[in-house]
């Protein structure tokens, strides 16, 4: 059950910007929210040992015999952790829970990049969500071969097990994450993540404020 708070997750194929854009919109609302943001992060979360624990296994590049439905479960497990343990008492404190990545990543990665079937992946993080789903989404568009190339420029040394796999890859991670957008409208906010990264923060900020004013 989800009480009072806003759930607001960031989702985008690798390289997208997420990152270094959530960096410079927290900057942005923590003098204005103050306690009641909360940043955390998937795999694993704020204030979580069992999901960082999980998160270390399985984004290490030595977990190279790890089998893709131990895949799936690993980072459901993960979730659940960070559902119950971060996400819902945070929201029933009444607190705007901003989190990097959640379960569409799920879909999208496994479902769709390692080919499960999305359907198989959100009828399994059905029972580690138990309904928990975000308010918003807000999705960083960008070309795959934009954000691999990202990757390799800049980020080489914090490379994980996922940004290791093909284009075809990460092709089919982009295409699923437009097909969940499309399956629903209502709670995802499309962003132009191809742009220059002020451009990107700029368009960021703005839905975000839209959330707020609505919201709030
Ligand atoms: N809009 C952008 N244009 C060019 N480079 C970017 C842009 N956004 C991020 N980057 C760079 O790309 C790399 C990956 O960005 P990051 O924020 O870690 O992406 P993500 O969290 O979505 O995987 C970083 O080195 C970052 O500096
Ligand atoms: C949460 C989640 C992440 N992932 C992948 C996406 C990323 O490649 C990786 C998370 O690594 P991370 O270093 O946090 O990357 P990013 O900055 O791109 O979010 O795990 C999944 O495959 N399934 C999931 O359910």
């Amino acid at each position: 059950m989800k009480e009072s708070g806003i759930l607001i997750s960031f989702e985008g194929p690798d390289g997208a910007g997420k990152t270094s854009v959530l960096r410079r919109i927290m900057q942005r609302l923590t003098p204005i929210l103050g306690d009641r943001l909360l940043f955390t992060r998937e795999p694993g979360g704020t204030n979580n040992k069992t999901a960082e624990s999980i998160r270390e296994l399985v984004l290490n590049s030595s977990s190279d015999d790890m089998d893709d439905r131990t895949e799936v479960l690993l980072f459901a497990a993960a979730r659940r952790q960070h559902v119950v343990q971060t996400i819902l008492p945070a929201l029933e404190d009444g607190k705007i829970v901003i989190t990097d990545r959640y379960v569409d990543s799920s879909v999208a990665y496994q479902g769709g990049g390692r080919e499960i079937g999305m359907d198989t992946v959100i009828d399994i993080n059905k029972f580690a969500i138990e309904g928990t789903l975000p308010d918003y989404t807000i999705y960083f568009n960008v070309r795959p071969e934009i954000g691999i190339q990202r990757i390799k420029n800049t980020r080489m040394n914090e490379v994980n097990r996922l940004d290791e796999e093909t284009l075809a890859f990460h092709q089919r991670v982009s295409e699923s994450y437009l097909i969940i957008a499309n399956d629903n409208p209502e709670r995802f906010k499309i962003i132009n993540a191809d742009n220059d990264i002020d451009d990107v923060v700029e368009e960021t900020w703005q839905v975000i404020q839209t959330i707020l004013q609505t919201k709030l």
